[in-house]
């Protein structure tokens, strides 16, 4: 068999550099485009890419994946900013193309996806909850979209174990002090030089405290995901939604 030819959009940003890298050095890989900001898509085609590997910007991701999907080529797909209007669209296209895959991850490293399945795991068992995520300040979004994603799977256990709202007796506050509230969860966000990707889930109960902590050192880390996903979506057909569905987590 050949090597699957890949392409990278987003290829001079802080991912899309370690992704060239990381594709280039795959024995398995062959790096066929590298596409930054003004490039035109049909460079891909032209290539003959079969899997996009998107690190861009939210503003810029939809209209990348469209042009793929509609071309069949898969996705792999870190770029954050996702809701549910912005996913409709996006299984839009698939039903059109229903031989082509995409995985988004929000987030590609390995401990931050046992950091949300560790999360899951223990939310039915504490009444509180907050997430602390931390990062680089040149981050266009927050929260981040692996906080966002944790505390989506927070909210669903809690409920699913019939937990109410959380204790919580504050009756003033400042703007922001109490964080942004996603599925019943605060999410509060840190912007801070010298930091890349940390993640702090703190679980608290009469007497005891659970933090579940996840820190990406540099974004080499995030690589080995990355390259996971390039070789699984091509077997995977439609919307992929997270890692872990990669990483036979059950077994
Ligand atoms: N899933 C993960 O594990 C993970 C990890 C780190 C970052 N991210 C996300 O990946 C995205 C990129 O992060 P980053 O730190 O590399 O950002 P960055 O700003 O360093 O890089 C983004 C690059 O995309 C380019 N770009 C913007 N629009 C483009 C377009 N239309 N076509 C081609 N290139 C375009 C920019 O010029 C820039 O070079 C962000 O959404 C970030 O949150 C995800
Ligand atoms: O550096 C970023 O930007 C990151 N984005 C993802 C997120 O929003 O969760 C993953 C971690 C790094």
């Amino acid at each position: 068999m050949g090597k699957l030819r890949v392409a990278v959009i987003g290829a001079q940003g802080r991912m899309g550099t370690e992704a060239v890298r990381a594709v280039t050095a795959a024995e398995d890989l062959e790096l066929v485009a590298a596409l930054g900001r003004g490039d035109r898509l049909d460079a891909l085609v032209e290539a003959g890419a079969q899997v996009a590997v998107e690190l861009t910007h939210p503003d810029a991701v939809l209209e990348n994946l469209e042009f793929c999907v509609r071309r069949g080529i898969h996705g792999v797909v870190g770029t954050t900013g996702w809701t549910e209007e912005r996913l409709a669209s996006l299984r839009g296209w698939l039903a059109d193309s229903p031989a082509t895959g995409v995985l988004i991850a929000p987030n590609f490293g390995i401990g931050a996806v046992l950091t949300m399945r560790f999360a899951q795991q223990a939310a039915r068992f504490f009444e509180s909850v907050e997430i602390i995520e931390s990062h680089h300040p040149g981050k266009a979004d927050a929260p981040s979209g692996t906080a966002v994603r944790t505390a989506q799977l927070v909210g669903a256990a809690r409920r699913a174990a019939d937990r109410g709202e959380q204790p919580d007796a504050t009756m003033t506050a400042l703007d922001g002090a109490r964080g942004a509230l996603v599925d019943g969860v605060p999410v509060h966000s840190v912007r801070l030089r010298g930091l890349v990707a940390h993640q702090e889930v703190r679980f608290g109960d009469e007497g005891e405290v659970l933090t579940i902590s996840h820190d990406s050192m540099n974004r080499s880390s995030f690589m080995p995901g990355v390259l996971l996903g390039v070789r699984r979506v091509v077997e995977t057909p439609g919307l992929t939604f997270g890692l872990e569905h990669f990483l036979d987590l059950d077994d």
